[in-house]
């Protein structure tokens, strides 16, 4: 049994414009202590399957089919107690904009006590101060008396990375946590994350849209493409010899040293001037 078991998972949203189906049958496995990179362009669904595993979609979003199992429990089922002990005990959720997700009306100290409290830690401002100091934030004492609009983007995603390592999670999920940073801070950022992920031991689950990083941190790579996994495998590989066109296609878009002699034209593109007409990934309008 894998700890992550992402099964034809089907998740729509309901929007004023009709159904839209995010996930159209995504099927994903992961072990312990894998790291999974998830890459494809925008709105191929890599934020929905991400916040699927921790049944945290948004409240115009669900399940239409297939199954989510983290431990062998199918998330699809449990119940609200059920659900927080699952994201207070599993899982930790690495942010795509970390200043929007904390508290704008709550210095760092306090939000980081109260998760500390919640999981019956020592709360005390050196234990807090401890806990940034493991995400390298220099001056602890100054930043823990801040509230997150005193933050620099850099400084906003260390403070994420703490709130969410501080329940030293089985699984971490992570955003792109580094599209706001500047290359400088994105290195050190994942490099942080990597390295605390390594010490825990924790799965970590990374929704991306770099690709050079993916070859540096991680050893597998699954790509999506409109809601499905569309190839999946060992990165070297998958960024070497990319079986599915859609990777390929992906692969030639990047400004990258990965950057293949493809021809740059997104699939979505290509394929529709093969149909001659628009994509549109809504059903249901
Ligand atoms: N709350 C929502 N309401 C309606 N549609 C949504 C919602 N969230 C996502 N979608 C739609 O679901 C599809 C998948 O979106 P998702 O955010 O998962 O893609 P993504 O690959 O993470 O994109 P990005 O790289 O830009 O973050 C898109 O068509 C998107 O517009």
């Amino acid at each position: 049994m894998s700890l992550i078991e992402i099964d034809d998972l089907v998740v729509e949203f309901r929007t004023p414009r009709g159904t839209v189906r995010a996930l159209a049958g995504a099927t994903l496995h992961a072990s312990a202590g894998e790291r999974i990179a998830i890459v494809g362009e925008s709105g191929s669904g890599k934020s929905t399957i991400g916040t699927a595993i921790g049944a945290l979609l948004p409240a115009n979003g669900g399940f239409a089919g297939g199954t989510v199992r983290v431990d062998g429990v199918d998330v699809g089922t449990l119940d609200r107690p059920g659900l927080r002990r699952l994201r207070r005990e599993t899982l930790g959720f690495i942010p795509q904009d970390p200043i929007a997700t904390l508290n704008p009306t709550m210095r760092v100290g306090g939000q980081l006590a109260l998760v500390v409290r919640d999981l019956g830690g020592d709360a005390s401002r050196a234990a807090l101060a401890q806990l940034l100091e493991e995400v390298q934030i220099a001056d602890p004492a100054d930043v823990l008396r801040r509230f997150p609009h005193q933050l620099s983007g850099g400084m906003a995603q260390r403070v994420a990375i703490a709130i969410a390592m501080a329940r030293r999670p089985r699984i971490l999920i992570a955003d792109e946590p580094t599209a706001a940073l500047d290359a400088n801070v994105r290195r050190e950022v994942l490099k942080l994350v990597f390295e605390a992920a390594e010490q825990t031991g924790a799965t970590v689950v990374w929704l991306s849209h770099d690709l050079d990083a993916v070859a540096k941190w991680c050893r597998r790579v699954a790509v999506m493409y409109r809601g499905r996994i569309v190839e999946d495998g060992p990165t070297a590989s998958v960024l070497e010899a990319p079986e599915h066109p859609y990777t390929q296609s992906l692969l030639a878009a990047m400004p990258s040293r990965l950057r293949r002699g493809v021809e740059v034209r997104t699939y979505t593109e290509m394929l529709a001037s093969q149909a001659g007409e628009p994509d549109d990934a809504e059903v249901g309008a």
